[in-house]
């Protein structure tokens, strides 16, 4: 399959040129940059720490997009709008790992899936969405007398809170107690914020160093806690992920999926 990764130089881009140029079946078709990034030009190999590729990081994805299968996507949202309509047109994959998407972002990425195979996720890793189907769980089990709290760590340079993943265990944790996520949804607390409403799911933010990614959802109820928690340790698994995303889209039909679509859960 031959793959476009945007974002190139980024965190995220640098892990999943690496984890394309060692998977089987896959290849490195383009690398893409915003116009002006200083790595614009190097090669995409030598820029993820490996022997070069012969693929340059250009700042041009209509080329890219008419000869690639599938486009792997973590950037920023208005880049992943754009993403989304040149895919849909090259009638190609697009996995979109890229977090703090808008409603209305949303509904354009919905809009491209008429045409295009879309696999979007908050977080691409077995681990966190096996953890969403429990917390699902564990939440229809434990009636509102328990309080959900999330609490996450990223590091330092993260734009968006709460993270994605956080809010896809929120979106689960919502679904098993039947409610919508957005009626009940406390992001922030501060100063005299009154006692804790019954029935709400509470998210709290940590940043900072070089934390990959840590989620913990909290059940507190009287007298015992159960805490379901998943640490990450290495960007790789994302990355790979986002391989396993594309691989399984290319046979399917134009739609907008999950990685819970991906991974059978
Ligand atoms: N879903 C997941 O599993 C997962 C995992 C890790 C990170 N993320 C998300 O991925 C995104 C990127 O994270 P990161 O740590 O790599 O950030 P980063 O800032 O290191 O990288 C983003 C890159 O995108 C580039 N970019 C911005 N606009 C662009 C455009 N129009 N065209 C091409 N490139 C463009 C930037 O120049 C930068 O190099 C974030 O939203 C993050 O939350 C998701
Ligand atoms: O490093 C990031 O940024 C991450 N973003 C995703 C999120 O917002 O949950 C996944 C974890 C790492």
């Amino acid at each position: 399959m031959r793959l476009v990764v945007v974002g190139a130089s980024g965190r995220m881009g640098r892990m999943l040129i690496q984890a394309v140029a060692g998977a089987e079946g896959c290849a490195l078709s383009a690398a893409i940059e915003r116009e002006g990034a200083p790595a614009l030009g190097e090669d995409a190999g030598v820029l993820a720490g490996l022997p070069p590729l012969g693929v340059p990081v250009t700042d041009d994805p209509l080329p890219a997009f008419a000869e690639a299968d599938g486009v792997l996507d973590f950037t920023a949202p208005a880049a992943t709008v754009f993403y989304a309509e040149l895919a849909a047109q090259a009638r190609i994959v697009h996995v979109v790992g890229t977090t703090g998407l808008s409603p209305d972002d949303m509904a354009k990425l919905k809009a491209a899936a008429f045409h295009a195979r879309i696999v979007q996720s908050g977080n691409m890793s077995l681990g966190v969405n096996l953890l969403a189907g429990l917390v699902r769980k564990v939440a229809a089990t434990l009636g509102d007398e328990y309080d959900i709290e999330i609490l996450e760590m990223h590091h330092r340079h993260k734009v968006d809170a709460p993270s994605g993943t956080a809010l896809l265990l929120g979106e689960a944790a919502a679904e098993g107690r039947g409610v919508a996520l957005s009626q009940r949804k406390v992001a922030v607390r501060d100063g005299h914020t009154g006692a804790r409403e019954p029935g709400t799911i509470g998210f709290a933010t940590l940043r900072g160093g070089s934390v990959v990614g840590e989620h913990s959802v909290i059940f507190a109820g009287a007298g015992e806690r159960l805490e379901l928690t998943h640490l990450a340790s290495d960007r790789g698994l994302f990355a790979a992920g986002a391989i396993r995303a594309a691989l399984w889209a290319r046979d399917r039909e134009p739609g907008l999926y999950g990685m819970d679509d991906v991974l059978g859960l």
